[in-house]
């Protein structure tokens, strides 16, 4: 069945792969971004754009909308360390806001862009929903603050909401790809190594206690991730807050990213060794079970070189 869905942050690396994604199912999209860090020429044809800010959803959502999902927020681990301000101000201010507009216009299902950070460092790995979570920067608890809220909303107002967590995104979708700036995310950043855009890759850390000394991640296609949210909608339930890992299971380190890269590209991207970046925890690992089990969610693009293959193949075509 069609939908009418608000995808907050559409204008945005993973929020319009997603809204491209409802499109194609046939569903009726409307994004709502404030272009703070998005671009409007990432929003898809066939979304209806809305230029705005979060905190006044109250002005365009009505009951007509089925859904919102919601990726509208600040993401620089980094940055939030020495601005915690700037993160509790609109990932958990702005979110209130849009509790209390969807609350007021009637919309029932929210899905909500949660993240590996709230669990800040594992006790154990592959890391399940019930572990502990101890975010270790100002993102990742703003992110956690605004699951605690929609717990709250779910229980007390009937909302029927589901958090995803995801680990760390990568890869794109034909025309939409990742395009933050300045870049901070690893594969990104080395891809502009193998453009000619930079000298050198800093490798953050070669002394965590992993393999090879560099930290390892999960990597997940940015593809799987948008279908893990239609899957979202359909699984959202009144009164429950679902919290859903999202990852491959599977952790590379940095070098093994940088060695696939050189694979991909045939480039020799050259690496200096720097200091730690703080807040980084050594492993991130998911365990997707519960997404696999509760939402049907089957990923099928875990391979690492086709993941970096595809964010090559978007990262060429935007320097034309
Ligand atoms: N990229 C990742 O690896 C990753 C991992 C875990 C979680 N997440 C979460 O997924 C979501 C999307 O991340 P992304 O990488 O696409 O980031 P992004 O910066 O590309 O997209 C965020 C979008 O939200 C918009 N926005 C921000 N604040 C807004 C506001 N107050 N009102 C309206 N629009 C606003 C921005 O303009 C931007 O278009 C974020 O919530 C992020 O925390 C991302
Ligand atoms: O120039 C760089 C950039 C990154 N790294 C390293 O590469 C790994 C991956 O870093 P990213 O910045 O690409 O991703 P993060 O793991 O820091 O962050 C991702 O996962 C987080 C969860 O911990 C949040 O969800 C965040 O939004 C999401 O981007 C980290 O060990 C980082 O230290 C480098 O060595 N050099």
């Amino acid at each position: 069945m069609s939908g009418k869905y608000l995808v907050t942050g559409g204008a945005g690396y993973v929020g319009s792969v997603v809204a491209q994604h409802l499109i194609e199912a046939g569903h009726e999209v409307t994004v709502l971004d404030n272009l703070s860090t998005g671009f409007r020429e990432g929003v898809p044809a066939g979304a209806t754009f809305i230029e705005g800010d979060i905190r006044d959803a109250g002005k365009w959502l009505d009951s007509s909308y089925d859904a919102v999902l919601h990726f509208a927020a600040f993401s620089q681990v980094g940055e939030s360390v020495v601005k915690p301000e700037k993160y509790w101000d609109n990932n958990v201010g702005g979110t209130m806001a849009l509790l209390a507009a969807m609350r007021e216009a009637g919309v029932r299902k929210l899905v909500f862009s949660s993240t590996a950070a709230t669990y800040g460092e594992p006790e154990q790995t592959p890391i399940v929903e019930s572990a502990p979570t101890r975010p270790t920067s100002p993102y990742g608890a703003s992110k956690l603050a605004v699951d605690h809220m929609i717990t709250g909303e779910a229980a007390a107002h009937g909302l029927g909401a589901v958090s995803l967590r995801y680990f760390n995104v990568a890869g794109a979708y034909g025309a939409q790809g990742e395009r933050h700036d300045p870049e901070s995310h690893l594969i990104p950043l080395v891809l502009q190594v193998a453009q000619g855009r930079r000298e050198a890759i800093s490798v953050f850390g070669d002394d965590y206690p992993t393999p090879d000394g560099t930290c390892v991640r999960d990597y997940i296609h940015v593809a799987d991730l948008a279908e893990a949210h239609l899957l979202a909608v359909e699984a959202a339930t009144a009164g429950e807050h679902l919290i859903c890992n999202l990852g491959n299971g599977n952790g590379f380190s940095v070098r093994e990213v940088i060695e696939t890269v050189r694979q991909v590209t045939g480039h020799p991207i050259p690496e200096v060794m720097a200091p730690r970046r703080g807040g980084d925890p050594a492993v991130l690992v998911a365990s997707a079970a519960t997404a696999r089990e509760r939402l049907g969610w089957n990923p099928s693009r875990a391979d690492l070189a086709g993941i970096v293959a595809d964010a090559w193949a978007f990262a060429q075509n935007k320097e034309r």
